[in-house]
């Protein structure tokens, strides 16, 4: 069975966030602030680029109405950086394409910003495997709103979305979409406490994950 497939980007094919904690260090050096530690700038990272800088921001006890200009630097300093200390996760590019092998439609749904999440599909020579890409300003809102994970899986309806956070398995939930929660990611809670139809820790295991997934949607009830 054929569907679509959407996935979540930061902490679930990615490890951005030493690249996202050397943005927001250097913007933070740059407003006179001392750095914060990698594993705080992960606990920030799920929400979007504006609201990590405001956790940064506010960890540091920095002026709030400076917070559109210091997000805009470390939009730049992101950019810059160029994905240098980011990879993918072990298996999670042959997953990639054996469900597209499968005949499945691949799609993105991140709050990254649209255009360094497009920047990164190319980087790692993934664009060509997903149709569509929705980031976290593409649309008026961002996840959990279930709009975007919608869009994400329009125009075929119900498909699957796999993603490592809080903040999907809530999408996943609003959005009445099964939901595959990747364990390695950046997830702040216990696994039992997010709603989730199966979870995974090795990307080589997905394709026979997603294909069970499918098949129990469309049993009978
Ligand atoms: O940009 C973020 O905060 C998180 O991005 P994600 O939705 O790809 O995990
Ligand atoms: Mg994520």
């Amino acid at each position: 069975m054929r569907a679509t497939i959407a996935f979540d980007l930061d902490g679930t094919l990615i490890d951005s966030a030493p690249d996202l904690a050397h943005a927001v260090n250097m913007m933070l050096t740059e407003a006179g602030a001392e750095p914060l530690s990698l594993v705080e700038v992960t606990s920030f990272i799920g929400n979007g680029l504006p609201r990590l800088v405001e956790l940064a921001m506010g960890a540091r006890g920095l002026d709030m109405t400076r917070h559109d200009d210091l997000a805009a630097r470390v939009l730049s300093h992101y950019t810059q950086a160029n994905s240098a200390y980011t990879v993918l996760y072990p298996q999670a590019h042959s997953a990639l394409l054996a469900l597209k092998e499968a005949g499945h439609r691949l799609t993105l749904c991140t709050n990254k910003p649209e255009a360094p999440a497009r920047e990164i599909l190319t980087h790692f020579g993934l664009e060509g495997l997903f149709d569509t890409v929705i980031g976290g300003d593409t649309l008026p809102t961002r996840k959990p709103d279930p709009a975007m994970l919608l869009a994400a899986l329009m125009p075929d309806g119900p498909g699957i979305y796999i993603g490592d956070s809080e903040v999907d398995a809530e999408v996943a939930q609003r959005a009445g979409v099964p939901f595959l929660l990747y364990t390695e990611g950046y997830r702040k809670s216990p696994v039992e406490a997010l709603p989730h139809t199966a979870r995974f820790e090795d990307f080589s295991t997905l394709p026979e994950l997603v294909a069970r997934a499918l098949a129990r949607n469309a049993a009978p009830a």
